[in-house]
């Protein structure tokens, strides 16, 4: 498997290490897109991919697979164009779904092209239990608490504070950088303006906690993850990255685990 990752920060950066250096895959990140000449130039000598400043080019070159791993702002620029090229897309800024219009326009346009468009259940869990329990339309409410600490957060703070109450759909308007795990967890269950979000900043945690109470049909659901931030960029939380190596993985298997 070809890779091609359209980014060069911080989940760019994990994947050129652990497919590149560590052969965490089986494939190669062969070719990356970015903005930034200098920091391309650093990865591509580093890691020994092409880098691309121009889409068309990169698109061009023989990848068969493409992570997005920019902002939910850029990732709206980039991502259809890859589809169009007939490469499977892995996104990471879930948050550019919000207009669930072109969710499902990109899917239309993966179903007409043969590929697949993959979204990571990123820094969360337990999307397979919400899609299970919707199977038959049983699932009633879907309740996501993120606690992160103001460095996570990107602020200053000394006191615990709830910065926001309300839905998915208004949560990764106003925190486009830091709630893409609302979008998934709406997709995944009752939507975006059903599943409710609170965002807490807390100075006494130093983990980005995500906490998923559901109830329906079913019966009910509570988990929690104590995610560990990552260096290069705190705001994001290391699962959220193995999400995306673990799909990279598991791509070509003939073993399905979970829904
Ligand atoms: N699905 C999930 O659970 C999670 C998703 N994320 C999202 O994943 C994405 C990537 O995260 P990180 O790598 O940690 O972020 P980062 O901030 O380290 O890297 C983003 C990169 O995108 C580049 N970029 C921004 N606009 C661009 C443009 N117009 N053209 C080209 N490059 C552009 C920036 O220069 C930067 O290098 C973000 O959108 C983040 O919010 C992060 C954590 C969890
Ligand atoms: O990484 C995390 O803990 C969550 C996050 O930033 C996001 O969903 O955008």
């Amino acid at each position: 498997m070809n890779i091609g990752i359209i980014g060069t920060g911080n989940i760019a950066t994990y994947l050129l290490e652990q497919v590149n250096e560590n052969q965490m895959v089986d494939g190669r990140i062969t070719a990356v897109f970015g903005r930034n000449v200098e920091t391309g130039t650093r990865l591509k000598e580093r890691f020994g991919m092409e880098f691309y400043t121009d889409l068309d080019e990169f698109l061009s070159a023989p990848v068969d697979t493409v992570v997005e791993a920019v902002t939910v702002d850029a990732a709206r620029l980039f991502i259809s164009q890859v589809i169009e090229r007939q490469k499977d897309l892995i996104v990471s800024s879930i948050g550019v779904f919000k207009d669930f219009a072109f969710l499902e326009e990109l899917t239309n346009l993966a179903e007409a092209n043969g590929t697949k468009l993959y979204l990571p259940s990123g820094a969360i869990g337990g999307l397979d239990v919400l899609q299970s329990a919707k199977a038959l339309g049983g699932l009633k409410t879907v309740r996501l608490t993120t606690r992160k600490s103001p460095e996570s957060l990107g602020m200053e703070t000394d006191r615990e504070q709830v910065l926001f109450d309300g839905t998915a759909f208004d949560a990764i308007g106003n925190f486009p950088k830091n709630i893409n795990v609302a979008l998934v967890l709406a997709i995944a269950g009752i939507g975006m303006h059903e599943t409710k979000v609170r965002i807490i900043v807390d100075p006494d945690v130093k983990r980005n906690t995500h906490t998923i109470e559901a109830q329906g049909d079913f019966g009910k659901m509570q988990l929690q993850v104590e995610n560990h931030p990552m260096a290069a960029n705190p705001k994001t939380s290391m699962l959220a990255a193995l999400s995306i190596l673990s799909v990279l993985q598991n791509k070509g298997g003939a073993l399905r685990i979970g829904n």
